[in-house]
């Protein structure tokens, strides 16, 4: 596709002719369809809706995965008719993405408090049975979706739950209202404009140089270790949390940090995980826990990590009463950092 595009070059604006890439062309899109309501309505109209009831994503099971349904607008019109919903529920919808085609995609919470009355609204377990399928926990689902539906229910509940905490103006206790997209809401009485926000945090795995540090929270389930991790405080750089994070769970100092990846993760409300390797100061490395915030850490050398990451999670106990040492699984990211360090160290330890 050719379109026109403008360049800001050292103050100079000029126009010029080149092929957009698809990827630049669905992001204006994506940009068009926020900033403007009418763009928005318009692409509702051949778009399609990921469903969710009390933030649960309506799934069908496929081969041991969950497949995550979309409904065309007539077909979204037509269930919320048989739900005893009114259309205009459809209002509520967020805008979480598109296809290469242009295809907007949606999401939209039945099951949640709407401005729209839901008087006569069906039951969840009787549009579980109209839709095909079940309304699932995130939580417990999220491993077991493919990377793409994992990550678009993962914004579109981060968004669902945040428009649904924010329906009053903290300022005038009005009423907010969302722009059609649902990327702000505004306060029609003194025009305050709230954005969705995230929380970010620090995942950090520290290394002594041969070693790495794992943790667990008493929440983990049985056996998981993962890299420390802590929301940032407010005023704080990464480097900062990182610093702190270190100190405070686990009494050590961090020497030297490298940034690795990010991660949008929708607990608990929605965070940006910022994963980060720190070393600590050679020959102090004794680990004081910090028993408010963790249940125990300890050093693991590379083959215990490296068998660790090719067990799958198990909760299962063994014979002598104790759980397996397994690692978060492959989609969250501190599977991948830990993975990365071993992957380095094994690069290092290889002869030249
Ligand atoms: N995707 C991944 O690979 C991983 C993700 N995580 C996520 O990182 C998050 C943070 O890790 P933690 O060790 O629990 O953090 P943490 O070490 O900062 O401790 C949690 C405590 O921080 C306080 N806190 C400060 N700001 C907060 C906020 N904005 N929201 C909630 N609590 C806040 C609360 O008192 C809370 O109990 C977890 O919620 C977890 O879901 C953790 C490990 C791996
Ligand atoms: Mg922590």
């Amino acid at each position: 596709m050719f379109l026109y595009c403008g360049i800001a070059c050292r103050r100079k604006f000029f126009w010029c002719y080149r092929p957009l890439s698809t990827y630049v062309t669905k992001t204006r899109y994506l940009f068009e369809l926020k900033e403007d309501d009418d763009a928005c309505k318009k692409a509702q109209q051949t778009g399609a809706f990921y469903l969710f009831h009390g933030l649960a994503p309506l799934l069908q099971t496929s081969a041991h995965q969950y497949l995550a349904p979309r409904h065309s607008l007539l077909e979204l019109e037509r269930l919320l008719g048989k739900f005893g919903q009114d259309a205009q529920r459809i209002e509520d919808s967020v805008l979480i993405g598109c296809s290469e085609q242009q295809e907007a995609w949606f999401a939209l919470d039945l099951g949640l408090d709407s401005s729209f009355s839901i008087s006569a609204s069906l039951h969840k377990p009787e549009m579980e049975t109209e839709l095909k399928g079940s309304f699932i926990e995130l939580r417990k689902a999220l491993f077991q979706l493919n990377a793409r539906d994992a990550s678009m229910l993962s914004t579109a509940q981060a968004l669902l739950r945040w428009h649904d905490a924010h329906q009053f103006c903290s300022r005038s206790g009005q009423p907010t209202k969302k722009n059609v997209a649902g990327s702000k809401r505004v306060c029609p009485s003194n025009n305050i404009i709230y954005y969705p926000q995230m929380a970010p945090v620090v995942i950090t795995l520290v290394s002594d140089g041969t070693r790495c540090l794992l943790a667990r929270q008493s929440s983990f389930p049985k056996g998981m270790y993962s890299a420390l991790a802590g929301f940032c405080d407010i005023g704080e750089s990464v480097e900062e949390t990182i610093r702190r994070e270190v100190a405070e769970e686990v009494g050590l100092e961090v020497e030297s940090l490298q940034y690795y990846a990010s991660q949008h993760w929708p607990f608990p409300s929605g965070s940006l995980m910022i994963a980060c390797h720190a070393t600590v100061k050679p020959g102090q490395t004794e680990i004081q826990v910090n028993l408010r915030e963790l249940e125990t850490a300890a050093w693991f050398s590379h083959d215990e990590v490296a068998t660790a990451l090719k067990r799958k999670g198990s909760y299962s106990q063994q014979q002598n009463g104790t759980f397996p040492f397994w690692l978060p699984p492959k989609l969250a990211i501190s599977h991948q950092l830990i993975k990365e360090w071993v992957e380095k160290q094994t690069c290092s330890s290889l002869p030249a």
